[in-house]
């Protein structure tokens, strides 16, 4: 063993090869370890010892061992830390590895290796002279030490000092004095390192063989960040069990070292927590405008027909006038695909000034969909039901279950049955999410469900719902829909105008009967869109020529000449789609018209004069 004061560290250390975190005698770091030489080290070593002696090992800094246990053996600092392993941690996963607690005891330097295999053994040289100070075998200054006796023994004599106060009072009186110099000395360092241009930003921390450079406002920001989070925790306005929760995550939150904010899972999951939960709408909501002849008016300019749900709409608009807190039943719109469904839902929310916020079920199969993961899940989150509120913000927004009929089943539970606590008037003021764990009361949001059929809705999700049958349009309301909302909104969506497009309504009637075959208008509207991407096409040309071809003539040069212009290419506006254009733009039709011959007609007419109906 070699001696020097009271340290004393074998004279034959095994080396901890690290390449992260540097070791100072007084510090304890925690090591990762995986590497084929330092889990030999601990497995033979650490794991095996029984004895004080066996805990000690020498970490050496800055070096990369190599993944192979073939690999040679890297160049070594020369100088390292002597440290006691407190706690070996071993797991499996993702990969066997073991976790290393370790305090530093002092520095010793490498003399030479003794073995490099199974794990490294070397001869060192303890460095630290630091503990005779501290303990000076008499009172009283050491003699011969200089300026670092004199300060160790001042030191040793206040740490005495305060030891030896037994009462509380005294203790206090002893330990202040000591207290305000350290935060004055704090306060001086600060001010410098302000002073300093350089250091404004960057603080720079220099270990053997390692440079860091921290950004003191990352650091900052930390700081900051959780105490930002901390007061909208206060604001959320949340309910009581709510509140409980964050402040527990809080608490976690600030017992996790800073300088693990990066690294730590623990910290981004719970930091991902709180951040929901204070985004959440708690007690957010927009007031409800409940004008019914406003509404009445909005309904009708938005669509055409449809009268059977607008008037139930109303109806539901009228209660809540005269009800406020109304727990209606949900409205669920049934009809083939196009008709308009989630435009009514839409329209509604615009006529109550609620926002609107649209979830499509189709496909979902998994109750976690509607539900969340439990935040020990790996990637947990929260449902769409909860994502939902939180995009919208309030918490009384109208929600769009669109497509319920197409929800899925799976080995990950049924979405339909998690739904049902949604629906419920009864059950969901308490919604709890499995992510958030704590109830969210979704009773003042208005859920209407879009559906293409009944037969495939769960009966107990059915029976929670009212259902108000879309039925498909006849040709004549295809033909009122196409001109007095689609074309109007295609041509706004092109950025043309009436005076640059015209579709009589024969070409409309035609698009419907050769190129569309629908209940609804969806293809109708493509259709439309269709035409109206042709004619800005034509438009655009016409546009150009006009601005490039007709120079000012105060802008052209003596015995320079106007070009001429032939109009003669130039559309004329608005350009009017008829049959031959309409062949242009949509190519040959695509659905012969079906045709009805009435056989008593066959009879009287004969078969050269058919009379013909088209069917829609
Ligand atoms: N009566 C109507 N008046 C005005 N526009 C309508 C009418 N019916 C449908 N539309 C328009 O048709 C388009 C398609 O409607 P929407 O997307 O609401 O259909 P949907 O019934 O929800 O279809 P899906 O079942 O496929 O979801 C929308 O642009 C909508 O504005």
């Amino acid at each position: 063993m070699s001696s020097s004061g009271d340290i004393q560290i074998p004279n034959r250390l095994p080396l901890l090869l690290t390449h992260e975190g540097v070791l100072l005698p007084g510090s304890t770091v925690r090591f990762s370890v995986d590497s084929p030489r330092n889990m030999h080290l601990v497995r033979q070593r650490l794991l095996k010892g029984t004895s004080l002696k066996s805990t000690i090992i020498g970490v050496i800094p800055n070096t990369k061992d190599p993944e192979q246990d073939s690999g040679d053996l890297p160049t070594l600092h020369k100088i390292g830390t002597a440290g006691i392993a407190v706690q070996v941690v071993g797991s499996n996963w993702p990969k066997p590895h073991y976790t290393l607690l370790i305090t530093g005891l002092c520095r010793f330097r490498v003399s030479s290796l003794l073995k490099e295999r199974p794990f490294v053994l070397a001869e060192v040289e303890q460095l630290d002279k630091l503990e005779q100070y501290t303990t000076p075998a008499a009172p009283g200054p050491p003699a011969d030490d200089g300026e670092l006796g004199e300060l160790s023994h001042k030191f040793y004599q206040a740490a005495v000092q305060v030891l030896d106060a037994v009462s509380l009072e005294e203790r206090f009186r002893k330990a202040l004095p000591l207290l305000t110099k350290q935060i004055e000395g704090l306060k001086l360092l600060q001010k410098t390192r302000k002073l300093s241009p350089d250091n404004e930003k960057k603080v720079e921390y220099v270990f053997p063989g390692r440079q860091f450079n921290l950004d003191e406002e990352d650091e900052d920001d930390n700081g900051d960040d959780t105490a930002a989070l901390e007061r909208k925790v206060h604001e959320a306005n949340m309910p009581e069990a709510a509140y409980k929760v964050c402040l527990k995550e809080l608490k976690r939150l600030k017992k996790m070292p800073q300088s693990m904010y990066q690294t730590m899972p623990e910290y981004a999951l719970t930091r991902n927590y709180l951040d929901l939960m204070v985004e959440l709408p708690w007690s957010k909501s927009t007031k409800d405008c409940l004008d019914i002849r406003a509404a009445r008016t909005l309904l009708d300019n938005d669509h055409y027909a449809m009268d059977k749900l607008k008037r139930r709409v109303l109806e539901y608009i009228a209660v809540k006038q005269l009800k406020t807190s109304l727990k209606g039943p949900i409205l669920c719109f049934v009809g083939p695909p196009g008709v308009g469904k989630t435009s009514v839902g839409r329209s509604l929310a615009r006529t109550l000034g609620r926002e609107f916020h649209r979830i499509a079920l189709g496909g979902v199969c998994d109750q976690s969909d509607i539900r969340g993961h439990r935040r020990t899940y790996v990637g947990s989150m929260p449902g769409r039901i909860i994502n939902g509120l939180k995009t919208v913000g309030v918490n009384n927004p109208v929600f769009l279950l669109d497509e319920v009929d197409k929800l899925g089943k799976s080995l990950q539970g049924d979405p339909a049955a998690a739904l049902l606590e949604v629906l419920d008037p009864e059950q969901n003021h308490s919604f709890t999410d499995h992510y958030l764990n704590v109830a969210f009361d979704l009773s003042q949001v208005l859920f209407i469900a879009t559906a293409n059929t009944t037969a495939t809705i769960p009966p107990a999700l059915l029976d929670r719902m009212e259902v108000l049958q879309v039925p498909g349009y006849t040709q004549e309301e295809k033909v009122e829909i196409a001109h007095r909302h689609l074309i109007p909104n295609q041509l706004e969506q092109h950025g043309l105008t009436p005076q640059q497009l015209h579709i009589p309504q024969d070409t409309t009637q035609e698009i419907i009967g050769s190129y569309t075959r629908e209940a609804g208008v969806r293809s109708l509207e493509r259709k439309i869109g269709a035409i109206c991407r042709a004619v800005a096409v034509k438009v655009a040309e016409a546009h150009k020529v006009t601005k490039t071809e007709t120079p000012e003539s105060s802008m052209l040069q003596e015995g320079e000449r106007l070009p001429l212009i032939d109009n003669a290419d130039l559309p004329e506006m608005p350009i009017v789609i008829d049959h031959n254009t309409l062949r242009d733009i949509l190519g040959p039709a695509v659905f012969q018209m079906e045709v009805c011959i009435q056989p008593t007609q066959l009879t009287e007419t004969g078969s050269g004069n058919r009379k013909t109906t088209v069917m829609s």
